[in-house]
């Protein structure tokens, strides 16, 4: 999927952050072609989190470039990322309980509207806030307060909250973490649904998840990309067996078949 005919939005390239000499990220080389849906997984501390805190301008790199489009990040400010078009969530919820789902989309979606469209009067609901609402499938909840949702709705508000900010780039961090298994079938449809229109960036663990709605697969280790592959070819490789699943081969094995 990534040869280099392919049309590239994300190239990172040589990308190193050490945090007091210690290198979380030791020369991460990843590729991402517009459109696609891609899953970063690794385990704990391989650099993830790290990775797409440094791609959304949170964390600065040591060494490195990211290109996004034609569009060099390493440098900008996390607003100028956001603007140009790079969406993430975090594992912690930025949703406010106090207002409706539709009060959470609309303000999500004013972060990138001009300083003028926000002085003018808007009447109704925009269209980006309309797509959003119908997308994550929550429209018969847009005047319910957020503070009501289930944990499974609430991440749905955040990915509509994203798509209300109409990213090019969309990077999730453990978006069905805690979920029930019906809610992660919805979250696997949504992401699939998501990355029509979208490229979608996804780290998750569950290799279950994974085997349903992940076609192409990066694996991190120790701040470099292990392999990349399918998710039967990262399932089948021994190396991921033992480092991602952290324990003796044949008891991973089992873990994953
Ligand atoms: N601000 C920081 N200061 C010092 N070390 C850090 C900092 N942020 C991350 N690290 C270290 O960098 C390494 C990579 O962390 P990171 O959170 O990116 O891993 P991860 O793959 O996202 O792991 P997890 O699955 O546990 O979230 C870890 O060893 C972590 O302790």
């Amino acid at each position: 999927m990534t040869d280099e005919s392919e049309d590239v939005l994300l190239a990172v390239t040589g990308l190193e952050v050490a945090f007091d000499g210690f290198k979380a990220l030791d020369g991460v080389d990843l590729s991402v072609g517009r459109g696609e849906l891609r899953f970063l997984i690794g385990p704990n501390g391989a650099g993830k989190t790290t990775l797409i805190d440094v791609v959304t301008g949170l964390t600065r790199p040591t060494g490195g470039s990211v290109r996004f489009g034609d569009e060099e990040l390493v440098g900008r400010r996390e607003h100028e990322i956001v603007r140009l078009g790079v969406g993430r969530t975090f594992q912690t919820s930025v949703v406010f309980e106090e207002l409706t789902v539709l009060e959470n989309l609309d303000l999500a979606a004013s972060f990138r509207r001009p300083l003028w469209s926000l002085l003018r009067r808007r009447r109704g609901v925009s269209e980006a806030v309309e797509r959003a609402l119908e997308t994550t499938g929550l429209q018969s909840l847009a005047s319910s307060r957020a503070g009501v949702l289930s944990h499974g709705q609430r991440q749905w508000l955040e990915i509509g909250m994203l798509i209300a900010q109409e990213p090019r780039l969309l990077l999730l961090d453990e978006p069905v973490a805690g979920m029930a298994q019906d809610e992660r079938a919805r979250t696997g449809e949504l992401l699939t649904q998501v990355a029509r229109d979208h490229t979608v960036i996804v780290v998750e663990h569950d290799m279950d998840f994974l085997r349903r709605y992940a076609s192409m697969v990066t694996v991190l280790h120790e701040g470099r990309v292990l392999m990349e592959g399918s998710v039967e070819q990262v399932r089948a490789d021994p190396r991921v067996q033992e480092i991602y699943l952290g324990r003796a081969r044949e008891e991973a094995e089992d873990a994953v078949r």
